[in-house]
C-alpha cells in the first residue's frame, strides 16, 4: 500500500468490512471460563452478564442449536443468512461433540472456527471466496500435511453441506484457507482491562483490503476498531479503520505493526519468520540488530527520556526518516516514537495516533488503538508530554 496523494497524521486511510468473521474462542467452551465475557455471535458485541442490566436472559438463542447467542433477533437473522446459516450450526452443534477435537489444543478449535466459516463463504457469497482465495499465502507439502486432521474433521461435515460446496472440500484447499487465514487475519480485541497481562481477541476477521498492508516495526499507521463504542444500530460496527500515525509524501508505503510496537528484536524477528513467513529488514530491526543484548525499548521509556532532552526530541521527529535511510550511527533514533506514539496505560502496548484532521488543521488529541483512551499531545515535556483528555473536550 503506497500513499498516492501527501497524507496528514490522523488521516483515515481506509475503513474496511471483514469478508469473513468467526470467534476467537475455543469451540468447547472451558469449565473456567463462566466469569469470561460472552459476544454476540453475529456482531462481536460484549454482552452484559448481568441479568438486571439486560444480560443473557435478554439475548437470544439460536433456536436449533440452542448455543449460539446473539444480541437482538435482529442480530440472529442476519446471522441466519450469512455467518450462521443450517450447516453452519449442523457443522458447529457436530463438531461440539467430537472427542477428537477436545483433545486438541484449544487453537486447533479456532482454527475449525474458521474453515467453517471459510468453506460457509464458498456457498453464501463465491465472489467473495474467491477474493478470500487471492490473498497472499499458499500451502506447500509441510502444510498439507499439518492440515490434514483438520480436514478430516471437514471431510465430516460434507455430506450435509449444500450441494455446491459438497464439490469444493479438498485437502488442499483446506491447507490453503489455512495459509490465507494465518497470513491475514486481523484479531478484534476483548474489552480492554489494565489487569490483564494477555490481551485476549474476541473474533478473527478477514478484511480485504486491509490485507495488503505490509507490516513495519516502526509502523507510519495504526488500525482502529469500534466494535462495543460504535452506535447500536451501526451493523458495520466489526469495520477497521486504519490511520495514518504521521506525516507521509506521496509514494511513502503505509505500514502496519503485525503486533504491539514493544517486542524486542529476537522476539519480533521469530515471529515475523514463523506466523509470516519473512526476515524484517526494516530500519528499526537494522540498527537493533546491533545492539549487543537485544533489551527491549520499551524497557526504559523514561531513561530515554532522561537521556535525551526536548531539542534533540524534536530533531529526532523531525528528521527520523533521515537518519534512518542515511544510516547515520545513532543507536536509539526510534526512541521518539515510544514516548510519543506508545500507550503509557498498564498492560495496554497499544499505539497513538492522532483524531482525524479537521480540515488542514492537526489534531493534537491522540487516541490509543487498544485502550481507546484520548490524550493531548503537547509535544514533548518534562512529564511525557501528554495529559488526560475527556471526549468532552
Ligand atoms: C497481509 S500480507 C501483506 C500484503 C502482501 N505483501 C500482498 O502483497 O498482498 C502479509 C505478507 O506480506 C509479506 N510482508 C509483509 N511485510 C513485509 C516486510 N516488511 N518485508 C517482507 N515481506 C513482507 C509477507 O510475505 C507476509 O506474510
Amino acid at each position: 500500500m503506497v500513499a498516492s496523494q501527501p497524507l496528514k497524521a490522523g488521516q483515515v486511510v481506509l475503513r474496511d468490512s471483514p469478508i469473513i468473521l468467526y470467534s476467537a474462542l475455543p469451540l468447547i467452551p472451558q469449565s473456567s471460563s463462566s466469569s469470561s465475557p460472552v459476544f454476540c455471535d453475529y456482531c462481536f458485541r460484549t454482552l452484559s452478564q448481568s441479568p438486571s442490566l439486560g444480560g443473557p436472559s435478554s439475548t437470544v438463542l439460536c433456536p436449533s442449536c440452542c448455543h449460539h447467542r446473539f444480541c437482538s433477533p435482529k442480530c440472529l437473522s442476519l446471522a441466519q443468512n450469512v455467518l450462521h446459516t443450517s450447516w453452519v450450526c449442523k457443522a458447529l452443534s457436530q463438531l461440539r461433540v467430537n472427542s477428537a477435537l477436545l483433545e486438541q489444543p484449544l487453537e486447533c478449535q479456532v482454527q475449525v472456527n474458521f474453515l467453517v466459516a471459510a468453506y460457509n463463504l464458498a456457498s453464501v457469497s463465491p465472489s467473495n471466496f474467491q477474493i478470500l482465495l487471492s490473498l497472499q499465502g499458499s500451502s506447500d507439502d509441510a502444510t498439507i500435511a499439518a492440515a490434514q486432521f483438520l480436514h478430516s474433521l471437514m471431510s465430516s461435515l460434507c455430506p450435509f453441506a449444500p450441494t455446491s460446496l459438497q464439490k469444493l472440500f479438498s485437502l488442499e484447499l483446506t491447507a490453503a484457507l489455512l495459509a490465507k487465514d494465518k497470513l491475514n487475519a486481523f484479531g478484534l480485541m476483548q474489552p480492554f482491562s489494565e489487569d490483564n497481562e494477555e490481551r485476549s481477541v474476541r473474533a478473527y476477521g478477514i478484511y480485504p483490503y486491509a490485507s495488503f498492508f505490509n507490516h513495519d516495526c516502526l509502523p507510519n499507521a495504526c488500525r482502529f476498531d469500534y466494535v462495543d463504542t460504535s452506535a447500536s444500530d451501526d451493523n458495520h460496527n466489526t469495520d477497521i479503520i486504519i490511520r495514518m500515525i504521521n506525516d507521509a509524501p506521496q509514494g511513502r508505503e503505509i505500514c502496519l505493526s503485525y503486533f504491539p510496537v514493544n517486542e524486542n528484536y529476537s522476539s519480533r524477528q521469530k515471529r515475523l519468520m514463523e506466523d509470516y513467513g519473512f526476515a524484517c529488514k526494516c530500519d528499526r530491526c537494522n540498527i537493533e540488530a546491533n545492539w549487543s543484548d537485544n533489551e527491549s525499548v520499551e524497557d526504559d521509556a523514561e531513561d530515554i527520556e532522561e537521556a535525551m532532552d526536548e531539542d534533540q526530541y524534536e530533531n529526532m521527529a523531525a528528521s527520523d526518516t533521515e537518519i534512518n535511510s542515511q544510516g547515520e550511527n545513532n543507536d536509539f533514533p526510534h526512541a521518539y516514537f515510544f514516548l510519543k506514539y506508545m500507550c503509557d496505560r498498564n498492560n495496554c502496548f497499544g499505539t497513538l495516533a492522532p483524531l482525524p484532521p479537521q480540515g488542514d488543521a492537526p489534531s493534537d488529541v491522540m487516541e490509543c488503538n487498544v485502550c481507546g483512551n484520548l490524550k493531548r499531545d503537547n509535544g514533548f515535556d518534562g512529564d511525557g508530554g501528554q495529559d488526560g483528555v475527556s471526549m468532552e473536550d
